[in-house]
C-alpha cells in the first residue's frame, strides 16, 4: 500500500539509529576478537582467555555454591548461599529465555568449543557470562565482608570475563553490555525478593546444620 511504502522510504530515525549500531558492533566486535583461534592476533593468549570463560561458567558456580551450602554450618551462611543459588538459577533461565526469543547467532568467526553449553548457547544475545559475572559481583560486593583490594578484585573479575568474551569471538559488544545490564537488574530482583527463614522456612528447613 502507499502508506508502507512510505514508510520504506522514510525509516524512522530509530531504525536506523538502530542499523547503525548493529553496523558499529559487527565491525567493532570482529576487530576485537583477536582470541578467537590459535592463529589469530592474540591467539597465544586464547588459553588465558578460556580460563576466564571457564571462571564465569555455570557448572562451577553453581556446584561451588551446593558444596558451600551443603557445608555451611550458620543460619547466616546458608541464607547467603541458598540465595546465590537462587541467583544462580534465575539468571541461567532467564539468559535461556532471551536468547530463545532473540535467535541471535554468535559471531561467524567464533569457534563453537566451549565446554558442557545448553542448546540455547548457540545463540549470543545476551551473553550469559556477562549476566552472571555482574550479578555474582554485585552479590559479593553486597554480601561478604572482604578488603578493598578484594572488592576492587571482583569488578574487575566481572569487566574482564566480559571482555574476553568480544576477544574469544564468542560475543559482540553489544551483546556483553546487554548482559552487564541484565545482570546488574537481577540482583536488585533478587535483593528485593531475598529469601529468609522467615518468608520461605521450608526452604531453610531442608538445609539444617550438619
Ligand atoms: C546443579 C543444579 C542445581 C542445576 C543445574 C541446572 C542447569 C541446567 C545447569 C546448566 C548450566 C550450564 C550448562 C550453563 C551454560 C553456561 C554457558 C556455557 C553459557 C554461555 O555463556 P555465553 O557468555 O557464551 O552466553
Amino acid at each position: 500500500s502507499p502508506d508502507e511504502a512510505r514508510m520504506d522510504l522514510n525509516p524512522s530515525f530509530l531504525g536506523i539509529a538502530l542499523r547503525s549500531l548493529l553496523a558499529i558492533d559487527l565491525w567493532l566486535s570482529k576487530k576485537l576478537g583477536v582470541c578467537a583461534a590459535e592463529g589469530a592476533a592474540w591467539g597465544s593468549v586464547r588459553p588465558l582467555m578460556m580460563l576466564l570463560e571457564v571462571s564465569g561458567h555455570g557448572i562451577p558456580w553453581l556446584l561451588g555454591t551446593l558444596y558451600c551450602l551443603a557445608r555451611s554450618d550458620s543460619w547466616a551462611g546458608r541464607e547467603v548461599l541458598m540465595n546465590l543459588l537462587f541467583t544462580l538459577l534465575l539468571d541461567l533461565l532467564l539468559v535461556a529465555v532471551i536468547k530463545g526469543l532473540v535467535r541471535r547467532r554468535r559471531p561467524a568467526h567464533n569457534q563453537m568449543d566451549m565446554f558442557f553449553t545448553l542448546s540455547v548457547d548457540r545463540y549470543s544475545f545476551p551473553s550469559g557470562h556477562a549476566t552472571r559475572a555482574a550479578l555474582v559481583s554485585r552479590f559479593i560486593l553486597n554480601h561478604l565482608v572482604l578488603a578493598i583490594p578484594l572488592r576492587v578484585l571482583a569488578v574487575l573479575w566481572a569487566l574482564v570475563v566480559g571482555l574476553s568474551r568480544v576477544l574469544l569471538g564468542r560475543h559482540n559488544v553489544t551483546d556483553v553490555a546487554f548482559g552487564f545490564l541484565l545482570g546488574y537488574l537481577q540482583y536488585s530482583i533478587v535483593d528485593y525478593c531475598w529469601l529468609s527463614p522467615h518468608n520461605a522456612p521450608v526452604l531453610f528447613a531442608l538445609w539444617s546444620p550438619p
